[in-house]
């Protein structure tokens, strides 16, 4: 019946639940279940049912366990043992690097090396694409969809989800009108709206871009510091800027504005990334400590915007690589690197070697 959700709704549901601090129940191949709510937003009260219905562990990856001195047995992740002792607190210590050096000795820490890390995987996964920390604290049930249906708990199936995880929900153009803008009186904003309810991408439209031409265009991933408030940390507002004034002096471009803040890890986890730095961690550190890879963005979203606006082929304003290789990939043609050298001050020196160094920008 078309009532019911399908996976990927359960899955926007779920991690909806797990920001508001729900657990959800995850079901295995085997008929393993076990209940999953997100280290940093679990309560007191929950912390206190989770351990009425068994012992808890807390899943963090693997990165963030060899900033922990916790064996990953399971490789991308560790399932850390929760001593009686300890308290939320304790736990979002184990999740949260910020006070790592004030309070070095969380340890030893003991993790679990027996049985399937498989929903484990899910929970953390299910985490970082809620924009929360990588941490998970999980509890094995026995009935899990019982108990999901007498709480009203979201249930999501193992097998069902694992082919969804790694795939965006596909983009629907849901409004655009005409936007005068300095750069040109020839804009015009489009709005695309994921169909499981998530985040919208924005695309910029400067002029009529002839479809069967290369078209200027920039992927542009969001920076609410960069792009609004002036941070000098980063280079990201003089290169939106920049890449839109390139665009009116042509009178022909696309802006594709992905709602990706943060290189796909969210504003708060960025902040939490920026806290780190102040203590000494460049910007690839940062993100390893916390949890989280280098970049967690998803650059196919730009080439889905693209090829629903009709291009074909782009003249990409860009330093990174990695976007032209995944245009490539993806079906869109890059006949040209169009450098996007601007916003260089004292501030973002460092981010922009490490950039260099570590991601293989080109300076
Ligand atoms: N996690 C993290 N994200 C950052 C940091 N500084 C900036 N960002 C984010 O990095 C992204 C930069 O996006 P872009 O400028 O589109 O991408 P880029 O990879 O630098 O590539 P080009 O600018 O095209 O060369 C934005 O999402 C910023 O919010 C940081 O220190 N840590
Ligand atoms: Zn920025």
């Amino acid at each position: 019946m078309s009532l019911i959700p399908d996976i990927s709704e359960l899955l926007a549901r779920a991690r909806a639940d797990l920001r508001m601090g729900l657990p959800v129940v995850l079901t295995g191949e085997e008929g393993e279940s076990v209940l999953a709510v997100a280290a940093e937003t679990l309560s007191p009260a929950r912390l206190a049912d989770l351990r009425v219905l068994g012992t808890p562990v807390i899943a963090v990856t693997g990165r963030r366990a060899e900033t922990l001195k916790a064996r990953a047995y399971d490789g991308d992740l560790a399932r850390i043992l929760i001593p009686d002792f300890a308290d939320l607190s304790w736990l979002q210590a184990v999740a949260d690097p910020s006070d790592d050096l004030d309070r070095p000795m969380k340890g030893p820490l003991t993790t679990e090396r027996q049985g399937s890390a498989a929903l484990h995987r899910l929970a953390i996964a299910l985490t970082k694409s809620a924009r929360l920390l990588p941490a998970s604290v999980v509890v094995a049930v026995t009935d899990g969809r019982g108990l999901a249906a007498t709480h009203g708990l979201t249930c999501i199936d193992h097998a069902r989800a694992a082919p969804h995880l790694g795939e965006r929900s596909p983009l629907r153009e849901v409004a655009a009108a005409r936007l005068p803008m300095e750069v040109s009186e020839a804009g015009r904003l489009h709005v695309f709206r994921p169909e499981d309810g998530g985040e919208e991408h924005y695309a910029v439209e400067i002029g009529r871009p002839d479809r069967d031409k290369p078209v200027l265009a920039r992927l542009h991933s969001a920076c609410f510091t960069g792009d609004l408030m002036g941070s000098l940390k980063c280079d990201c507002g003089p290169q939106l800027r920049g890449a839109l004034a390139q665009m009116g002096e042509e009178g022909s471009g696309v802006l594709l504005y992905l709602n990706q803040e943060g290189r796909g890890i969210g504003l708060a986890n960025k902040m939490r990334a920026y806290f780190l730095q102040d203590q000494g961690f460049d910007t690839v550190e940062a993100n390893h400590r916390l949890g989280f890879e280098d970049d967690e963005r998803d650059f196919r979203l730009g080439s889905d915007i693209l090829k629903s606006l009709g291009f074909k082929a782009v003249r990409l304003l860009t330093n990174n690589p990695a976007k032209i290789a995944m245009m490539e990939r993806t079906g869109i043609a890059v006949t040209e690197r169009v450098p996007l050298k601007v916003g260089q001050t004292a501030h973002n020196r460092g981010y922009l070697a490490t950039k260099a160094a570590k991601s293989g920008h080109m300076l």
